[in-house]
């Protein structure tokens, strides 16, 4: 391999989990590229948190497998620093202050803590995080959530929906996060439904429908193919006519946002 080459992002080879009689993922394929922003986008229910849990071992694939800069998560040394996610906000022990369980996850995880804090600001709970997370709302959930993504100073970044909840100004500062963890150069998978959002932060969109990749390709080459709009084409008609139609597979995998 060619040293000069970006260390890959994430790697899906020919992922497939059932659950039972459920197919949740079918030999899924992609790569989400190192330096840029790749949204996963699909119905309820298409397989997008069960691929995320499986990047972190969280579920066990059925076949094919899930590689993080080209290893399994299991073998990283020191996984807060190679990867961070945010799967599920509300997952906290709602005794615990935002302070309180920061600075434990950063102790478990040899981080020091006083990183912490800074983190917090970074995500703008200073205010609250001495305060019981039973008590907060979604929005300051999937906050602490971001900043426990953050606390390894990872690379890589994988949130699923973390704009629920968010208020409009959450969404303002959601979107600048993204834009500067572009910025730095690191790769960032994105979940979510919200398809307006994700247009304005996104350069690659993967859609999964019924497990299967139904586009992976650049957000620009995807709204350029869309011409049979009155409008300008949005990334939700393409998802909408993307889902309508399973068996259209649309690949660009040339084209990244500069
Ligand atoms: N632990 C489990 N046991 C059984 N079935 C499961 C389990 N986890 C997920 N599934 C099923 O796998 C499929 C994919 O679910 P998954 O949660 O990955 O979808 P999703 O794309 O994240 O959905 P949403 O957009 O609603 O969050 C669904 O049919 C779901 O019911």
């Amino acid at each position: 391999m060619r040293s000069d080459l970006p260390p890959p992002g994430l790697t899906f080879e020919a992922l497939t989990k059932r659950f039972g009689t459920v197919v949740a993922l079918d030999d899924v394929t992609f790569t989400v590229p190192p330096g840029a922003v790749t949204a996963l986008v699909g119905p309820n229910g298409s397989g997008k948190t069960t691929l995320m849990r499986i990047v972190l071992g969280l579920a066990s694939p059925t076949a094919g497998r899930a590689l993080v800069a080209g290893q399994h998560y299991r073998h990283l040394h020191n996984p807060l620093t190679r990867i961070g996610a945010l799967l599920d906000a509300t997952a906290v022990d709602p005794g615990l202050t935002g302070r309180t369980h920061l600075r434990w996850l950063a102790a478990a995880g040899g981080i020091p803590t006083g990183r912490a804090d800074a983190l917090l600001e970074y995500v703008g709970l200073s205010a609250a995080a001495r305060r019981r997370v039973g008590g907060w709302s979604l929005g300051m959930k999937q906050r602490l959530g971001v900043a426990v993504a953050l606390l390894g100073d990872p690379p890589i970044l994988m949130l699923d929906e973390p704009m629920n909840g968010l208020d409009p100004e959450g969404m303002v500062w959601f979107r600048g996060l993204v834009r500067n963890l572009r910025d730095e150069g690191r790769t960032v998978l994105l979940s979510s439904h919200l398809m307006r959002e994700l247009e304005g932060i996104a350069d690659r969109v993967v859609v999964i429908h019924h497990g299967r990749i139904a586009a992976d390709a650049g957000i620009d080459s995807l709204l350029a193919e869309e011409v049979d709009t009155s409008g300008p084409p949005s990334l939700e008609d393409v998802y909408l006519r993307l889902v309508t139609s399973p068996e259209q597979v649309v690949t660009a995998p040339e084209q990244v946002r500069p």
